[in-house]
């Protein structure tokens, strides 16, 4: 994934050639390897910046989380991609066609999986997927071909036959994954796919989403557990209040944190003089007094945990042990996020 920098006013220097990539925003589209690209994306709501100067890229074939809390403007940026609202500034390409300029030529090569089910009350699942692959213009042999790899590959041939209004709400989620793959795609947006999701069913769901990425689909999916997908993904961004604060693999977010770490000291005696003195150093923070216990977070590698130890000893304090916890993933994600919302 790499970040970018150009910026493009939408439906500026419209593409007439609707048969390739648009390069009208001064991209280098054709040919690239990214499937989805947000390029300087603005997108306000009066006065809220629900995304606000949002730039990555996907890679064809990678699996990419979209984390962040309630109200941080995953599902605006989502809508985006899929040509159902304007960027107010900048703009997004799906396999290089821009939202702006060519959402027709978007919409072929795009699956998206809203966050609410609509009803359906007297529609059974097969008719229900008839219905979206129509609307694609599918038909013939080829349609019903397609209907049958979908409701086999995700698992609802069983129910082909069933009211929707009768499913659970994991066979309802596969149903809209479904529904979104019908087309065949080559890009997936799934907005927060697992929520409501019991855990097996969220496991068979990773399974599903990896098979397609594996099958050479790009998938953008959010979510508000950065644990639930950190193993599906290739990489990550974690947006709040519309801005973008980390991107890269989990493994690279979680070491760009590893300095951060929460230590906890247990001494023999004097444990307020010590946490006083302790608290006067600038790694040091939060200290709680927890009976024998100084619990405080420290901001240093293990050579400086390795200095202060020894400062603590060198001031007279009989230290019985020192345990150093590194931040789990949720951690990390609290730590770059503030839980601002707007
Ligand atoms: N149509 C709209 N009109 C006005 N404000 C909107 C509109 N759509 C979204 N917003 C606001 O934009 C901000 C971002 O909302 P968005 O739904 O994109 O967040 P999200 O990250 O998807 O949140 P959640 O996880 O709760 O679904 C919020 O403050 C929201 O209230």
């Amino acid at each position: 994934m790499k970040m970018t920098s150009s910026f493009a006013a939408p439906g500026s220097d419209a593409n007439n050639d609707l048969t390739t990539p648009s390069t009208a925003t001064g991209g280098v589209h054709q040919g690239s390897t990214d499937c989805i690209e947000l390029r300087r994306l603005h997108r306000f709501f009066g006065k809220t910046k629900a995304v606000n100067d949002i730039s990555f890229s996907v890679a064809r074939g990678h699996v990419f989380g979209y984390i962040g809390p309630n109200g941080a403007g995953k599902t605006t940026s989502m809508r985006i991609l899929a040509t159902l609202d304007l960027p107010s500034y900048g703009d997004a390409f799906v396999d290089g066609f821009s939202v702006v300029n060519d959402p027709e030529l978007v919409r072929r090569r795009l699956g998206f999986m809203p966050d609410s089910f609509g009803t359906y009350r007297d529609v059974n699942c097969k008719e229900y997927l008839d219905f979206f692959a129509r609307a694609n213009g599918l038909v013939g042999r080829e349609r019903n071909q397609r209907l049958d790899w979908v409701l086999e590959f995700t698992g609802t041939k069983g129910m082909a036959e069933k009211p929707i209004r009768g499913l659970s709400k994991g066979m309802k989620q596969r149903l809209c994954l479904g529904r979104a793959l019908i087309h065949d795609p080559s890009v997936m947006i799934l907005d927060e796919p697992a929520a409501g999701l019991d855990p097996r069913a969220r496991i068979e769901l990773r399974k599903m989403i990896r098979e397609l990425a594996d099958r050479g689909k790009t998938v953008l999916i959010s979510s508000h557990i950065l644990t639930e997908l950190a193993e599906m993904c290739d990489s990550v961004g974690i947006i709040e209040q519309g801005s973008l604060l980390a991107t890269g693999s989990v493994e690279q977010i979680q070491r760009q944190r590893e300095t951060h770490r929460e230590l906890s000291i247990r001494l023999l005696d004097r444990v307020n003089e010590c946490a006083a003195e302790i608290s006067t150093q600038q790694s040091v923070e939060k200290m709680i007094i927890d009976g024998e216990f100084l619990r405080f977070e420290f901001e240093g590698d293990a050579s400086d945990q390795a200095d202060l130890v020894a400062w603590i000893i060198g001031r007279g304090y009989r230290v019985v042990e020192v345990a150093s916890h590194k931040k789990s993933l949720e951690d990390v994600f609290l730590q770059v996020t503030e839980g601002l919302v707007q």
